[in-house]
This record gives structure tokens, C-alpha cells and sequence, in this order.
């Protein structure tokens, strides 16, 4: 038989089931790290005790950190804490609690999901761990208690879709607008159980960051995964995190692919998804001049320093207005001292925003900095469903940083490229 080529997603459950496996086969597959936060971690605990666990697979697999949540905002949730921490203490599992920050930046940044990985955790924007080429995807809390239980987990390995994108962003124009620009071409269900590869020069050219928003969002096209091959930008950023050996992660041109698609970003405009569906999207111009209560600029899409350095860069030294409310949270501990550092978070306190320590903050409208009937607000992150930042009345548009802050000094929806 002609040995056929084969996807990233193939290759990496072929290597860690031990055997040739295709897309369509469904496999039972050993996990490599599986990711438990404060929302979702104390289902999976009980699942866990439920089917008669005692001790967890691997203790040093687990990775426990609680960020939606935090500091805890009701008895319930530091009940939540509570459980989860003696949990912790109890298996040996290294807890990072509420001091590290957004759950996917902190696995990132610690070096816990790598190429050629399967990477689980019970929050649906595991994805982004594709970013350093991981198969990582988010799983329900009660197939992490059976995880945390065996350390496996039956997967019907995914047929690819492969992007291959080209091209060069123009100025205040990004990774953000191009994942934006994809999801409303796709739609919301376009790549349902399919693993997202993003590939081509611009993906080549792309940092880290940039690569961390694009795989975080691919479920929002409904995607498995979304994984960048491993190149050395990859290995460059494992390299002071983890003990790394690269080798070569890629998928085979006569690979099947359930579909090829080829974007060029050379001529992409800033993208806004508009209320309630995240492949609602437009361009900036359609919508600029709306009304905005908030402006929200955090998360794991992009909460990272680079997204708060180009926010702080188009803010230059205006202010704010003062007619909204404007929250900037990095996404982590590292992340907020970077910003800190570099001066920006004085410059964002000086112009106005209430900046807060790394957490989910209003992202899903769990703790604070929600909206009320008839507010809109504009946010960096991934989701604008109804309700998703407060009240089912109010109205969530999506878009970068560059977008935000444009906005935020202005009050209604501005193109970055006009401030
Ligand atoms: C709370 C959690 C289960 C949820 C998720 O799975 O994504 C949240 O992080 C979100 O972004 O909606
Ligand atoms: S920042 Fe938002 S999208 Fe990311 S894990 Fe938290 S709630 Fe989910």
C-alpha cells in the first residue's frame, strides 16, 4: 500500500498512539497535559471521585489555575477555590491559584503545551496551544474527570482544513483582523471537528503572540484545533520555558485536507464582528461612529503586551473619553509586567482606564465590568453572544487593540487608521 501523506493532526496522534492512524479512526490517546480552572475545575474533580478515583494520572500533567473568577467574587467561588486548592495539595499537583493569570496565556508562558503534544483542558479555548504546535483542544468537565482518572481519552482524529495565508499587514491592521476576516468567510460552523492549519508566509513571518490569537480563536469557526507547524519562532519561544530538541512538524503536500483555503492580508482592513455571533463581521468603516458604554481590552485573544503596546501606541499622548469606561487587563503576571515596565500601564491610568490585575475580567461576564440593557461594548476578546459581557439587552463588538483604543479615545467605534 502507498504510504499516504499525512496532516499535522494525523502525524501527532500517529506518534502518540503508537500505531498509523488516519483521519475518521476513532483512538483511545494518552494525554500530555490536561488544564483545570476555577469555573470548570470542580465538576471535573467530582467526575473524577465519581468513577472511583484516588489519585490523578500524573500529578505533573496537571495544570491548576483559577483566572475567571479571581479575586473570588462570591462565597461560591471561593468555595470553588477552596476545593480545587485542597484538591491540589492533596494529589501533588502544582496549583498556580490565582497568581499567574488567563489560563491558556499561563500554559503557554510556563512552557506546559508543546509541538507534537495532545493538550487537554476544560475551557474551549484550549486551541490556542496550537500556537506551539500542540494538538490541544477543550474537552467537558467530565471527560477531564475521566482524563484526570487515566491520563487518556477516546478522540476521532480530525480531517484538516489548511489556511494558507500570505501578504503584508498594514499599518494598525493584524493577526486579529485576519482571524476576524476568516470566521466571517467560514461562518461560526465552518471548520465543526476539523483541525485548523495555519500556514503560508504570513503565519511564517508572525510572532508569537499573533499566532496565540489566531489558534485561540479557532473555535470560534467551531474548529478541533488550530495549530501553527513548528518553526523556530516556535522553538525560540519553548527554548526558556522548556527542555526543547526541535524536529520537524509539518504536514505532507499530498496530505488530505478537508479543504484548502488561501488568504492574502495585503489589502485586509480592520474587522469588527458585530452583535451576537462572532462570524457577524464587518468592516471597521460600516460600523465606525456607533456608541460605546465600554471599551474592554484583555483576555487571551489579546491580553498580551504586544496588543497593549499597539493600544498604547495609538493612544500616543491623548486620554481617553471620558463619556465610557475603559478596563485594560493583561493576561498574565508576565504579560502585566512587561506592560508595566515599559511605562504603559502609567500612560494607560494617565489617560483614563481602570487597569486591573491579569483575569478573565468581563470577558464572559462572570465576575465584573459587566454591561447593562441597552449598553454596547467593544472588547479585544472572542465572544459577542447575547449576554456574553452582562445583560442579554446589551451588545458585544469584537476587534484588535488598535480598534479598541481607537475607539476608547473617541467614544464611538474608530478605524485605528484614522487616529
Ligand atoms: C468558563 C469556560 C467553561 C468558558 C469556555 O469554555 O470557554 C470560558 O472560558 C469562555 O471563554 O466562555
Ligand atoms: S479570557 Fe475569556 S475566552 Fe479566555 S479563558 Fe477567560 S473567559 Fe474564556
Amino acid at each position: 500500500m502507498n504510504a499516504m501523506g499525512a496532516t499535522i493532526a494525523e502525524k501527532i496522534f500517529s506518534t502518540r498512539c503508537g500505531r498509523p492512524v488516519h483521519a475518521g479512526d476513532v483512538v483511545m490517546a494518552p494525554i500530555d497535559a490536561a488544564m483545570i480552572h476555577d469555573i470548570t475545575g470542580p465538576l471535573a474533580i467530582q467526575t473524577f471521585y465519581q468513577m472511583g478515583g484516588t489519585r490523578v494520572f500524573d500529578p505533573k500533567k496537571v495544570i491548576m489555575l483559577f483566572d475567571h473568577q479571581i479575586p473570588a467574587d462570591s462565597i461560591a467561588a471561593a468555595g470553588n477555590h477552596q476545593l480545587m486548592r485542597k484538591f491540589a495539595a492533596e494529589q501533588g499537583i502544582h496549583n498556580y491559584d490565582l497568581h499567574e493569570g488567563v489560563c491558556h496565556q499561563v500554559v503557554l508562558e510556563k512552557g506546559r503545551a508543546g509541538p507534537g503534544e495532545i493538550v487537554v483542558g476544560s475551557d474551549s479555548h484550549t486551541c490556542m496551544y496550537g500556537a506551539a504546535g500542540a494538538f490541544a483542544t477543550g474537552i467537558g468537565s467530565t471527560d477531564m474527570g475521566f482524563v484526570l482518572k487515566f491520563g487518556a481519552l477516546y478522540f476521532r482524529v480530525p480531517e484538516t482544513i489548511r489556511m494558507t495565508i500570505d501578504g503584508a499587514f498594514q499599518r494598525r491592521v493584524g493577526p486579529k483582523d485576519l482571524i476576524l476576516s476568516i470566521i466571517g468567510d467560514i461562518g461560526a460552523d465552518g471548520a465543526t471537528y476539523k483541525a485548523v492549519e495555519f500556514a503560508g508566509s504570513t503565519i511564517r513571518g508572525m510572532e508569537m503572540p499573533g499566532r496565540m490569537t489566531l489558534s485561540n480563536m479557532a473555535i470560534e469557526m467551531g474548529g478541533k484545533a488550530g495549530i501553527v507547524p513548528p518553526d523556530q519562532v516556535t522553538w525560540d519561544y519553548l527554548k526558556s520555558r522548556r527542555q526543547v530538541t526541535p524536529f520537524e512538524l509539518d504536514s505532507d503536500e499530498d496530505a488530505t485536507f478537508a479543504d484548502q483555503r488561501r488568504y492574502d492580508v495585503t489589502n485586509l482592513v480592520p474587522k469588527v464582528a458585530v452583535p451576537h455571533n462572532v462570524d457577524h463581521v464587518v468592516d471597521v468603516t460600516e460600523v465606525a461612529g456607533t456608541h460605546l458604554d465600554q471599551v474592554f481590552i484583555g483576555s487571551c485573544t489579546n491580553g498580551r503586551f504586544e496588543d497593549l503596546a499597539e493600544a498604547a501606541a495609538v493612544l500616543g499622548d491623548r486620554n481617553f473619553s471620558e463619556d465610557l469606561r475603559v478596563l485594560v487587563i493583561p493576561a498574565s503576571r508576565d504579560e502585566y509586567l512587561k506592560t508595566l515596565r515599559a511605562g504603559l500601564i502609567e500612560r494607560f491610568v494617565e489617560a483614563g482606564a481602570m487597569v486591573e490585575a491579569p483575569c478573565c475580567g468581563p470577558c464572559m461576564g462572570g465576575s465584573f465590568g459587566l454591561i447593562g440593557p441597552g449598553e454596547a461594548s467593544l472588547s479585544t476578546s472572542n465572544r459577542n453572544f447575547r449576554g456574553r459581557q452582562g445583560s442579554a439587552e446589551g451588545s458585544v463588538y469584537l476587534a484588535s487593540a488598535a480598534t479598541a483604543a481607537a475607539s476608547a479615545i473617541t467614544g464611538v467605534i474608530t478605524d485605528p487608521r484614522e487616529v
